[in-house]
């Protein structure tokens, strides 16, 4: 049977639970895929490397109480040292699930190019790396051989990226508009509960939906990083994040979501990416009070929608869940089995 050796960069709520998945459930993984995965090195801030070539123990490491960290134990050090693991252990794959940072993408985009440089596929669900450099990541990756997958990138662990440029690549796309942002969300709809907007964010985060900084979530950044997303690998067209209208959801009031309700309307943060009948593209994200009557106003909680304006078919909507620790693993285990499909080591 194939194996995969995995190399986690960042062991938070997403990486935590793909190492749940493979811990309790590698039997209907393997016979089912027909491949196993085996983790052989983790880094993070929290708490340091661990670098164990046969394989580490998960169910260890999951177990570790708050506070602890890997020095003392064989092949672990206090220190995060990314790059040198990236480097140096012997993984398939880097399992890249740091921080997002929206305005450069570091450390996570160092971390991937170090990762396709010494030859590993790479899988992530961060948003930096790919809106800000997803060509040149890309182009890396062919040059040494390896695959760049990041389908959790938008819209979690939702197939949109993959669904749109293999289900819908014969179709002409005049438009990409979605609820891409599952914390603000949640939030305009907790809004209209009638909770703070500091409670609806402190409930966001405990279900593990939100940035670690959630100001990117209210305030659009994470949504304008999607957006270019979209519009790079569904529309083919390279629009830098900086040149992205953006507001977010800070503005909008608990009773202004319960006043528009009563109208019928309901708050949505929308991103959209428009090709203009002149060839021209355009992108934005802002907040918009939709009509009861739109496909996109009935999408609550945490789930994002996108539709597609296509030539061929009209509208498509693809519609699941947006945020989430279990939801966004998946993401990571459909881009390791995208690898497998497409020949893997
Ligand atoms: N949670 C979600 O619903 C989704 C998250 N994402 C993205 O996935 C990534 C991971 O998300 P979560 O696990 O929820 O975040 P998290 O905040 O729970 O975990 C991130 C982990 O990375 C570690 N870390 C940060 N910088 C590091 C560095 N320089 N070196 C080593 N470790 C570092 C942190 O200590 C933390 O444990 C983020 O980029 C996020 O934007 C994408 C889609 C959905
Ligand atoms: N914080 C993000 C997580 C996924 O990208 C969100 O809430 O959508």
């Amino acid at each position: 049977m194939r194996c995969y050796d995995l190399a986690l960069i960042g062991f938070g709520g997403v990486a935590r639970a793909l190492a749940e998945l493979i811990r309790d459930d590698s039997a209907r993984l393997e016979a089912t895929l027909g491949f196993s995965l085996r983790v052989v090195a983790i880094t993070d801030l929290n708490l340091g490397s661990l670098l164990q070539p046969e394989g580490i123990d998960l169910a260890e490491v999951l177990a570790m109480p708050r506070g602890a960290n890997f020095s003392g134990m064989p092949g672990g050090d206090r220190d995060a040292d990314n790059e040198r693991v990236i480097r140096e252990s012997a993984a398939d794959i880097v399992v890249e699930a740091t921080f997002t940072n929206p305005a450069t993408g570091e450390p996570a985009l160092s971390h991937v190019r170090s990762a396709l440089q010494s030859g590993k596929h790479v899988v992530t669900t961060n948003k930096g790396p790919v809106a800000l450099a997803g060509a040149e990541l890309a182009e890396l990756a062919g040059v040494h051989g390896r695959r760049f997958e990041f389908e959790g990138a938008v819209m979690s662990g939702t197939p949109v990226i993959r669904f749109a440029q293999t289900q819908l690549a014969g179709t002409r796309i005049a438009s990409v508009t979605g609820i891409l942002n599952g914390t603000s969300n949640y939030i305009l709809g907790r809004l209209g509960d009638g909770l703070a907007l500091q409670e609806a964010i402190g409930e966001a985060q405990a279900l593990g939906y939100a940035e670690a900084d959630p100001t990117a979530d209210i305030g659009g950044s994470d949504v304008r990083l999607k957006v270019a997303i979209l519009a790079e690998q569904v529309m083919g067209v390279r629009i830098p994040v900086e040149q992205i209208p953006t507001t977010g959801i800070t503005e909008i009031t608990g009773a202004e979501v319960t006043a528009a309700a009563a109208e019928g309307k309901r708050w949505k943060l929308l991103g959209t990416v428009e090709r203009h009948e002149d060839g021209t593209v355009e992108a934005r994200v802002a907040p918009v009070a939709l009509g009861e009557e739109h496909p996109l106003a009935g999408v609550s909680g945490a789930t994002n929608a996108v539709t597609f304006d296509t030539d061929l078919l009209g509208q498509v909507t693809v519609s699941g869940p947006g945020a989430g620790r279990v939801e966004t693993a998946y993401a990571l285990l459909s881009d390791i089995i995208a690898i497998d499909r497409a020949g893997g080591r």
